[in-house]
């Protein structure tokens, strides 16, 4: 049985007094949480937000990092380092990492097999530009990406980690995919991870929703049998949208 996760990528927002503020926000709400919940403040906050959650059932993740421990990186955090911090997970190959900073799925690849040496557990996002789906080549690119960025992993490395389906055509455009849309493509990852990594690994591997996520799609999504959370942006900035997402996990 998968428990879902839900994370927050809080994406470049945030200063620390105000991650203090909502983490300390979500970790005061009451109740029995069925779904793993993730934080992923930026680097900054990263230390603040650890010591806030530390006796909670949440958990810290990053929003990228190198795969290298140290060394003349300028600008680059490593794995050690998030380690140090307190996360547990680290988001790779986010689409706004391939768009804007040149991420390919050999370096999403590398970033991975780091993170996992590391005992951090790889968020890996995979997801079609518009561009792409109107061309119909959905299934070829998260296939391609989620072959790349996985390629040499162990079965169980594969089981231990997560991936996030992200359609970059509903990342902040209000515009989410339709729940069979998202089921259907969830469905064909799953189908790819098992054929090239074996059955186990695929029942095992979990699987999000990213794109437009809010209180009022939450509990559809996740209630499709593929669909193991999400990864959520926008509305993981306010205490009270992100608790909506979680109360749809319940
Ligand atoms: O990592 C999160 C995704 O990019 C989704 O962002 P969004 O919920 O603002 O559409």
């Amino acid at each position: 049985m998968r428990r879902p996760i839900i994370a927050g990528n809080w994406k470049m927002h945030k200063t620390i007094a105000e991650a203090v503020q909502l983490a300390e926000a979500l970790k005061g709400q009451p109740g029995e949480l069925r779904a793993e919940i993730v934080l992923c403040p930026p680097f900054t906050a990263l230390a603040a937000v650890a010591a806030i959650i530390k006796d909670s059932p949440i958990a810290l993740g990053a929003q990228n990092m190198h795969w290298e421990e140290q060394g003349a990186f300028t600008g680059e955090i490593s794995p050690n380092m998030l380690k140090d911090a307190g996360c547990a997970y680290v988001i790779l190959g986010h689409s706004e990492r391939r768009q804007y900073f040149g991420e390919t799925d050999e370096l999403v690849n590398r970033k991975a097999k780091a993170a996992l040496a590391h005992d951090l557990t790889p968020i890996v996002c995979v997801g079609e530009t518009l561009v792409q789906r109107e061309a119909g080549e959905t299934e070829a690119i998260v296939a391609t990406q989620t072959r790349g960025a996985l390629a040499g992993l162990t079965p169980e490395a594969v089981a231990s980690l997560v991936i996030a389906y992200e359609p970059v055509w509903a990342i902040g455009t209000g515009k989410t995919a339709s729940d069979d849309d998202a089921q259907q493509v969830i469905a064909f990852i799953r189908a790819t991870v098992a054929a090239e990594f074996g059955n186990a690994a695929a029942a095992a591997v979990r699987i999000q929703y990213g794109g437009s996520v809010k209180a009022a799609n939450a509990a559809s999504l996740l209630s499709r049998p593929d669909i193991d959370g999400a990864l959520v942006g926008g509305a993981s900035l306010k205490a009270a949208d992100f608790q909506g997402i979680i109360d749809g996990a319940r």
